[in-house]
This record gives C-alpha cells, sequence and structure tokens, in this order.
C-alpha cells in the first residue's frame, strides 16, 4: 500500500471514529460558527450536520449562557490553553435529553465539556473544539449519595418522635452558641422546660397518650420559634431552646407565651381530651460563666425552682435562689 493510500486510510478511519464516537464534537471558528458536528451531537440533538454548519453556535442555540461562555471561550483563544466545564459547576451546556435507561431519573444528559484550541498550519488559533462527555451516571450516583448522606446527618441528629433535634445534636448547638457569645459577646438566652405531672399522663392514659402529648407540645414549640433559634428534646418530657440575640428579658416573654400556647390547648385522645402545662427555667448568659455545662446547670436549676412555686410557671434563673 502506497504512502498516500495509507494516509488516506487513516484519514477515512478517523472520520468514522469521530462520527461514532459516544462523545460530542464541535468545532468552531473564530466567530462561533459551526464547522464540525458529529454524529454524537446529531442523534441527541435531532440536527444534522448538513443543516447546522456555518450557522452561529448562539444563535442556534439560545439558551445557552452565552456571555460566560463566551468569556471561556475567548479565553482558550487568547491563552491557547485547554478550558473544563465540569456539572458540578454547570449541569450541562448542551440541554440533551437523557435516554439512559439505569439513569433513567434524570431528565436531562449531565456534561463535562473540555473546550480545546486547534491551531492552523501556521499554529495560529483560528477554531476551537467542544468535546461534550455524557456524565450521567456519574453524576446521577454522586447526587443520590449526596442525598443519602444528607439523609442519615439528618436522622443522626434528629429526634424520632418530635423531629426536633435530639439531645447530642442539641448540645453541640448550645457549645456553639455558648462560643459565639465568647467571642462576640451577644447576648443569648437558654430555655429549658417539662412537663408538668407528666407520669400521670401515662399511668392514667397509656404511654401512647404519653407520646402525642409530647409530639403536641414540640408542636406548639416548633410553631413559636424563630428560624435562628435552637430547639431539642433534651430528655423524655424535657425540651430544651436556645434563643439567639435575646436576653432573658426577652426570652421571658418567649417562655411566657409558649407557656400560655400550651395552657391553652388541648388534645384529643380517643374520647378523652388532655391538657397540660409545662414549668420553664430561662438562663441568660453571662461573663460569669466559665462553661456550657454551667449554664445547662443553671437553666435547670431555674426549671426547678419554677416547679418548686407550683409548676406552670417561667423562673429566670438568680443566682441567689440557687444558694
Ligand atoms: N409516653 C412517654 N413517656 C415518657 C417518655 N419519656 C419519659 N417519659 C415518662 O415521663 C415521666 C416523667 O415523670 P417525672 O420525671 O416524675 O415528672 P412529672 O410527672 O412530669 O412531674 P413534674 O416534672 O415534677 O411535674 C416518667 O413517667 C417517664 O416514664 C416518652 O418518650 N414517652
Amino acid at each position: 500500500m502506497s504512502y498516500d493510500q495509507s494516509a488516506m486510510n487513516e484519514l477515512h478511519w478517523l472520520i468514522d471514529m469521530v462520527q461514532t464516537i459516544e462523545v460530542g464534537l464541535v468545532v468552531l471558528d473564530r466567530d462561533y460558527n459551526i464547522q464540525l458536528w458529529n454524529g454524537f451531537m446529531e442523534n441527541h440533538s435531532g440536527i444534522s450536520p448538513n443543516s447546522i454548519k456555518g450557522k452561529n453556535l448562539f444563535d442556534q442555540f439560545d439558551y445557552l449562557p452565552a456571555t460566560w461562555l463566551q468569556q471561556k471561550m475567548e479565553s482558550v483563544f487568547l491563552l491557547k490553553n485547554r478550558a473544563f466545564i465540569s456539572w458540578e459547576q454547570r449541569p450541562y451546556v448542551f440541554k440533551f435529553g437523557n435516554y439512559r435507561p439505569i439513569t433513567g431519573r434524570a431528565d436531562f444528559m449531565y456534561q463535562n465539556v473540555t473546550l480545546l484550541p486547534l491551531s492552523s498550519l501556521t499554529g495560529q488559533i483560528t477554531h476551537i473544539s467542544m468535546i461534550i462527555y455524557d456524565v450521567t451516571d456519574v453524576a446521577i450516583n454522586k447526587l443520590q449519595l449526596k442525598a443519602a448522606n444528607e439523609r442519615l446527618e439528618h436522622l443522626s441528629q434528629t429526634d424520632g418522635l418530635t423531629q426536633l433535634h435530639n439531645r447530642r445534636h442539641w448540645q453541640l448547638c448550645m457549645q456553639k452558641e455558648f462560643d459565639r457569645h465568647a467571642r462576640y459577646g451577644e447576648p443569648t438566652t437558654l430555655v429549658m422546660f417539662d412537663i408538668d405531672h407528666f407520669k400521670r399522663i401515662n399511668d392514667t392514659y397509656g404511654h401512647i397518650a404519653g407520646d402525642k402529648v409530647i409530639q403536641h407540645v414540640s408542636h406548639i414549640l416548633r410553631q413559636s420559634l424563630r428560624d435562628t433559634d435552637c430547639a431539642g428534646r433534651y430528655g423524655g418530657e424535657e425540651f430544651s431552646v436556645v434563643l439567639s440575640n435575646t436576653n432573658a428579658e426577652a426570652a421571658l416573654h418567649f417562655a411566657d407565651r409558649l407557656r400560655e400556647k400550651i395552657e391553652a390547648s388541648e388534645l384529643r385522645f380517643e374520647s378523652a381530651i388532655l391538657k397540660v402545662t409545662v414549668s420553664i427555667g430561662i438562663c441568660g448568659i453571662d461573663e460569669h460563666l466559665s462553661n456550657s455545662a454551667q449554664w445547662l446547670a443553671q437553666a435547670d436549676s431555674a426549671l426547678y425552682q419554677a416547679k418548686q412555686q407550683g409548676r406552670n410557671c417561667c423562673v429566670i434563673f438568680s443566682s441567689d435562689e440557687a444558694e
């Protein structure tokens, strides 16, 4: 076989491969006019190479982020360097459907795109090539893994009965708030409360009724919170809340409103109507506290005082009374 014939063969194979490869190939000239559009692009866009050749990329696909993409392409022309667009940065460049049976859950094809400078025989960069990789499988797996991890993280931080933070996670929030105060000195207050005579509910109506009461109280608590507040189920029928940017007097308003709402509410359980009250201890943070455990102990001591004072009331911690 002559040298010419062999070169022709090679060229033929290359063209064949470019047309059939499972990767999108597009060549653009300096004005973003399409010079090459391979089989992959045709199959996924439904547009044939003949009908798109010579047309401007941005006129053909008006959904493309023109300014952003042109900026990237210009840097490829000027710096003669490759550029990459990852699906994590932008899920796709070309809006192609996803036909993969295994990853049928994606509505579109996730893509990684490489922009490659193409030089002419004189060494000038006259064209660039876009190489489009279908990374739907990888992207879906990664997204599913991320979602599963987020679900697991949520479960590990949440109390199953009330959907409030569980004790361990709430304590971390409280420690963060304590540290934030140590750094920035903003007021913050701890509120601990406990359902009064809860044992009687369990003893009279059974544990299921008791659980419903705990859910009922936590529902009212959730409705009373701001986004920045952090509420948890501290123990069986004991709840804890960190009110950020709130001093003890303002927390007393919050606590009294919460107490009144719970007192005014009722819960139907089978043929009975259940009513409960709560006792609340409040402790604002101050410079004398040496650690978060002490803060918690003082809020707990205020809660104990509220119980001592006859229940269904709120008490702000005072060191005099604690002694
Ligand atoms: N149903 C139910 N009961 C619980 C749960 N956790 C703890 N308890 C019960 O809550 C009751 C708490 O009783 P006590 O600590 O004596 O307090 P109390 O009856 O509320 O009395 P005061 O707090 O002094 O007003 C106990 O009977 C526990 O068994 C729970 O998740 N579900």
